[in-house]
């Protein structure tokens, strides 16, 4: 039986006062690859800001990873964070130190206290995103496919049941991003469940998969047309 990891029922989403998406009902299952389109400004981030409530969630349901949105209680959040792995357009990477010291940083801030196994875990999570050999260096200097790749380890050091990834090919080449898709793919082919924003309709026909928009104020799943 297929395990849900995400569902709204009824749901609006708000920025402050003002309706961003009403309506909102959603089911992501595990080990589901699912696409968030559409416009600027229709409401992706508000929604993908819910998930990890940055935004709370005032009206209808929703429950993600076994956390309900509508009852979740500040100190509640960083253990949720924790089940949740987010990947941003600008990979927010900590650019004063090397990609191993930002991997530990994660490991140390949500608990880990043993020095082999948290160097264990992220020699597993660079090579799970083809980086192993680069734990030494610094973000700049990296590219942004490799900078991109490292921000993914860091979404997967806690095994996360669900990954966010908010636009994560947008800052990227449509070469890189292609690049940054194969590593997502071979990610969800693995199991982990992903969310996925994104604006590159070349990726979505590419990777075809279920596919939700967000368009006047409502989120509906798209069906994809055989060309
Ligand atoms: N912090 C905020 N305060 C108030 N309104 C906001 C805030 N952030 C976004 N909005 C508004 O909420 C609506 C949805 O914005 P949102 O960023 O979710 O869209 P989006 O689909 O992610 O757009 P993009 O593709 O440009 O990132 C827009 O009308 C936007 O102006």
């Amino acid at each position: 039986m297929s395990q849900t990891v995400l569902e709204f029922k009824d749901a609006s989403i708000f920025q402050g006062e003002s309706l961003v998406l009403s309506n909102v009902n959603v089911e992501i299952n595990k080990g589901d690859f699912v696409y968030l389109i559409g416009k600027t400004g229709s409401g992706k981030s508000s929604f993908m800001k819910t998930l990890y409530a940055d935004i709370p969630l005032k009206k209808g349901d929703g429950s993600i990873v076994d956390f309900n949105l509508k009852t979740l209680k500040e100190k509640d959040i960083p253990f949720l964070r924790r089940k949740l792995g987010v990947v941003f357009q600008d990979f927010k990477l900590l650019t004063d130190r090397t990609v191993n010291a930002n991997l530990e940083f994660v490991l140390k801030a949500t608990g880990w206290k043993d020095k082999n196994s948290m160097a264990t875990r992220i020699e597993e999570v660079l090579s799970k995103v083809g980086m192993k050999t680069t734990g030494f260096k610094f973000p700049h200097e990296l590219s942004g496919g490799e900078q991109q790749r490292i921000a993914i380890a860091r979404a997967l050091l806690n095994n996360p049941e669900l990954i966010l990834a908010d636009e994560p090919t947008g800052n990227l080449d449509p070469q890189t991003s292609v690049e940054v898709m194969e590593v997502l793919q071979d990610i969800n082919k693995n199991g982990n469940t992903i969310l996925m924003a994104t604006h590159d309709y070349a990726l979505l026909l590419k990777y075809p998969s279920k596919t939700l928009k967000c368009d006047e104020n409502q989120v509906f799943e798209v069906v994809q047309r055989k060309s």
